[in-house]
């Protein structure tokens, strides 16, 4: 009865349409006992789902058919469920069928490890299942736990660390999130580039110091983000702002000793202890990690298992910081954590008794239209609003796109002064020579040498030249994706006379490392220059900068990496460019998204430039919203 069923996923699998894995688990589910064609498609479009980054499958989206969910061809889910025989007709029949399966585990039976989790009315592979429940029952668990606070102290501290500026804004959410920071063991700081997060949390630390009293000396804050690059700029911003904030409070708080002991940002994997080979870390619920403050930046690149693996180590006393941009694209894996526990940062919904604490800590009262009945986690989040390095035309366009507005976003394009640009019905070879343009800068550099100079240096110098520049494209193939884009460059940039190529190899080349190297200590996403080893003529070295720090690797001990002259919007979270070029490709339904966009314009610093061929679409691209499927709002209870 599952011969159709099966040549069809063969078909679709052949065709490209289908994840090879996605067909292998389903004749997995098949191969362990008596479950339906409908159980079988309904593991199969599970694990489709789950390719894309959704961490369950609603049964709703499956009586209805997910294929447009998955961006499926017209028609193809139709095809495929044809082969499946009569299937249940709605979400309710769904769930009876699926309950009614050997191969579906349901809250409250005797679990007996099977792959499919049913909960309420979605559908999970187990793993996401246990990482959603684990992240939903610690994360509550935190936002219940709040403290008593000593208000007209905390008010007193807040006064002064937030003393030497006018707020920009009304009421002054900066000081509000301190205030609110400081009575629970968990916090979600959200707000869009330059909102002022790492200011905020600088003074937090300050103020978790000053309240501390004697123990102030003791406690061990620890700093993080999910890539090197995102830890070593936290660490750089919060240096910075402890240091401005140490001038002026002079002897009164030990600022930069707290600074001192802190140590450097790590990225997540490290500090949880990866291991080569092995999904487990070295800390979890039976050794926790040896922190009382953990801050978290870019939280919005944390995945579902990352973020339930941070939280089953974290010390049940400690206190867990999230910074991020909610509105950013979500992570690469599977989950939109960041997404669903900010669910309610723009409406506030504040209860009664937070209103009034905050009021009495901090001194601003939170406008009534922020009220409402928020759950636990909705009283210790808050977006901070007011950009102060993000006001001008690439500020205005990166709001217009964020709240949808295709009109107010085309007029800041079309003003074609000033910092944006946009070359609009372009052809590939026009990203082509601005990508050559814009890489001259550093290629010139690494061709004139370290001279007399430090070669570490002029290392320095090279990698931050070339990290003022950047092409970010929407997808990896075609003419213009990064495949099609990184040929082309490399190309134009030998025939310029500003690269040499004798292979794979060669100086100047930027890779992109993909994949997570324990013995060489290179994470996917990090990106490094080939420059020449100085130690040994003839051989090369990758260098890498995270801050002022420079690393490097020799070349060839590198194995997962590709040219990074261009490279997706996905992987430039957490890093910004002087000048970020964003590439869309012709609007082929789906790919490119409001948080895509988005997320591209937030890359640029100074100036921003937008190529797009004819036919791209970018209303409806602004129109359109990533939507991942998850259970985690829910079971949070907001
Ligand atoms: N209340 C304030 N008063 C004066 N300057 C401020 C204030 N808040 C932020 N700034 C300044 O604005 C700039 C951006 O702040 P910050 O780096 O903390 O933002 P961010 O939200 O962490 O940005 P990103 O998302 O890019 O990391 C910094 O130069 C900071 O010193």
């Amino acid at each position: 009865m599952t011969d159709a069923l099966w040549s069809e996923v063969t078909r679709l699998t052949e065709a490209g349409e289908l994840r090879r894995l996605s067909g292998a688990f389903a004749r997995f589910c098949a191969s362990l006992g008596a479950a339906s064609p409908a159980v079988l498609l309904a593991a199969l479009a599970l694990s489709e789902m789950e390719g894309q980054g959704h961490s369950c499958l609603p049964l709703a989206d499956l009586a209805a058919g997910p294929g447009e969910l998955l961006g499926w061809p017209e028609g193809q889910w139709q095809t495929l469920a044809g082969t499946a025989g009569p299937l249940p007709k709605n979400a309710k029949a769904w769930r009876a069928e699926l309950g009614a399966c050997e191969l579906v585990f349901q809250a409250g039976e005797f679990d007996y490890g099977e792959p499919l989790v049913l909960d309420s009315d979605r559908l999970y592979l187990r793993r996401y299942w246990r990482d959603e429940m684990a992240v939903a029952d610690a994360i509550r668990a935190r936002a219940q736990d709040t403290h008593e606070v000593d208000t007209p102290e905390v008010r007193r501290w807040l006064d002064l660390l937030f003393a030497s500026h006018r707020a920009a804004e009304s009421p002054d959410w900066q000081k509000l999130a301190c205030a609110i920071a400081l009575r629970g063991s968990v916090a979600v700081i959200t707000g869009g580039p330059g909102t002022g997060k790492t200011y905020t949390v600088a003074r937090l630390l300050a103020l978790l110091l000053a309240v501390a009293g004697e123990d102030a000396g003791r406690r061990r804050i620890a700093l993080a983000a999910p890539t090197g690059k995102a830890a070593a700029r936290l660490k750089q911003s919060i240096d910075k702002a402890l240091g401005d904030l140490a001038q002026r409070v002079g002897d009164a708080l030990p600022l930069r000793a707290l600074a001192d002991r802190m140590g450097a940002a790590r990225t997540l994997h490290s500090l949880l202890g990866a291991r080569p080979d092995s999904r487990a870390f070295a800390h979890h619920a039976g050794n926790p990690l040896d922190v009382d403050v953990l801050i978290v930046d870019e939280a919005s690149m944390v995945h579902l298992e990352m973020m339930a693996a941070l939280l089953g180590a974290l010390p049940a006393g400690a206190t867990l910081i999230l910074l991020g941009d909610k509105d950013q694209l979500a992570s690469v894996e599977a989950g939109a954590v960041l997404g669903d526990l900010c669910h309610d940062a723009q409406a506030g919904n504040y209860s009664a008794a937070t209103l009034a604490y905050a009021q009495a800590a901090s001194g601003e009262a939170i406008p009534g239209q922020f009220s409402g009945a928020g759950g636990p986690l909705a009283q210790q989040t808050v977006m901070l609003r007011h950009s102060r390095r993000f006001s001008g035309p690439i500020g205005q366009l990166a709001l217009a796109v964020n709240a949808g507005d295709a009109d107010a976003a085309d007029r800041v394009l079309r003003a074609g002064d000033g910092p944006v640009r946009w070359m609009e019905n372009a052809h590939p070879a026009q990203a082509v020579a601005l990508g050559v343009a814009g890489y001259r800068g550093y290629l010139e550099l690494v061709k004139a040498g370290p001279g007399a100079g430090i070669h570490e240096d002029w290392v320095r110098q090279v990698l931050q030249r070339f990290e003022a520049f950047r092409i970010l494209c929407a997808v990896r193939e075609g003419d213009w994706g990064v495949a099609g884009l990184n040929t082309a460059i490399e190309e134009k940039l030998e025939a310029a006379r500003l690269i040499r190529r004798g292979g794979e190899w060669y100086v100047g080349r930027p890779v992109m490392v993909t994949r997570n190297d324990y013995g060489t200590r290179v994470f996917n996403g990090d990106i490094g220059l080939t420059l020449p080893d100085p130690e040994r003529p003839g051989s090369l070295r990758v260098y890498f900068l995270e801050g002022d720090a420079v690393r490097s690797v020799l070349a060839t001990r590198l194995r997962d990496v590709e040219t990074a002259y261009a490279m997706t919007v996905h992987k430039s979270q957490g890093s910004e460019f002087r000048h970020t070029v964003l590439v869309l490709p012709q609007d082929r339904g789906g790919i490119v998204t409001r948080e895509l966009v988005y997320t591209g314009i937030t890359r640029a610093s100074e100036e921003f430039t937008l190529i797009t061929p004819a036919g791209a679409g970018l209303a409806q691209a602004i129109a359109r919203r990533t939507h991942r499927a998850s259970g985690l709002r829910e079971l949070l209870g907001s």
